[in-house]
């Protein structure tokens, strides 16, 4: 995924004669290496689920178990061959590529920034220890009560800024943006991180505060130009898959674990490595129970 999704594929696939440039050619191949070892990791998921899903035909009534399932009942509903493995095979491949690091990479970025402030773990710790106050499991029903988590995802969110140039996009017609115009065919670059930098919305910008998400009654604050997950038409698909699956995981894991440096006088890293998505360096930490 990293090599995949390095600047330098940008830049092969905005003009593609340059693919032959020979340092560009094999990165280029090993992009290709990768992606056909995801493609095949789809296609295998496919036949797997071929073999075990029940057919429409064989009177499957019950609810399909996952979305391969759901997509095979629907293409065996379809006469007009809308459907195709080739589809789901991509649509599988678009699915891993852009909803499995964003997410992993946001919850490593949220440890580097708890080792970093440990005054906010502790607030964190203290709002779960009021509001849950055990080490049963916290579900979405619990996610109105925990105001500060809410608040700590956001400037998680809000600070790794995964996709600071969010993904490319093309005018299909001219476009007149105040005095200027953007030519048809135009490609776009929208700038996430210009919006969520911006130090008159977020003030001190580079500072990590959860609490710029809290208002003066308490409550969460809903903040329009907190957009992770970009917006408009091709806004992120997977936005409430990721929205669950952060607070879940934040909320749990650190109600049950406490994380600590190895060394307090050498924090890690906070560098981020640049790509279409943000990857954080590697680090070692301790993990204490706190249960
Ligand atoms: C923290 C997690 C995530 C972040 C920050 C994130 C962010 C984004 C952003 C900024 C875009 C570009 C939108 C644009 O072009 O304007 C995008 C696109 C996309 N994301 Fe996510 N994403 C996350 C998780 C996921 C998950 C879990 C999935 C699916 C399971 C997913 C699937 C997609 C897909 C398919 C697109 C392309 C949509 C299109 O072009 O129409 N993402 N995401």
């Amino acid at each position: 995924m990293q090599t995949a999704t390095w600047p330098s594929i940008n830049l092969i696939y905005s003009f593609y004669p340059l693919r032959h440039l020979p340092y560009l050619k094999q990165i280029l191949e090993k992009s290709f290496e990768y992606e056909s070892f995801i493609g095949d990791y789809c296609q295998k998921q496919i036949e797997a689920h071929k073999k075990a899903a029940k057919k429409v035909s064989e009177n499957g009534k019950e609810e399909p178990r996952d979305y391969v399932e759901a997509y095979l009942r629907e293409a065996e509903k379809d006469g007009k061959n809308d459907f195709s493995e080739k589809q789901l095979k991509y649509i599988l491949f678009d699915m891993w590529v852009a909803g499995q690091e964003t997410s992993a990479n946001t919850l490593i970025f949220s440890l580097l920034y708890l080792l970093h402030n440990p005054n906010i773990q502790d607030k964190l710790h203290a709002e779960l220890d009021t509001i849950i106050g055990s080490d049963r499991r916290i579900t979405l029903s619990d996610k109105n009560s925990l105001i500060y988590v809410n608040a700590f995802i956001n400037e998680v969110q809000r600070s790794v800024n995964l996709l600071p140039l969010n993904l490319l996009h093309k005018t299909l017609k001219d476009v007149k943006i105040g005095n200027y115009l953007i030519k048809k065919n135009t490609a776009v670059v929208p700038q996430i991180s210009a919006v969520m930098y911006d130090e008159e919305i977020f003030p001190e910008p580079h500072k990590f505060k959860p609490e710029r998400f809290i208002d003066e009654n308490g409550k969460l604050k809903k903040v329009e130009e907190l957009i992770p997950f970009s917006i408009g038409k091709r806004q992120c698909l997977g936005e409430s898959l990721a929205r669950m699956e952060l607070f879940l995981i934040v909320s749990n894991f650190y109600n049950l674990y406490k994380v600590s440096p190895i060394d307090p006088s050498n924090l890690p890293s906070l560098q981020k490595t640049p790509g279409v998505t943000i990857q954080p360096q590697q680090f070692p930490c301790n993990l204490i129970k706190r249960f």
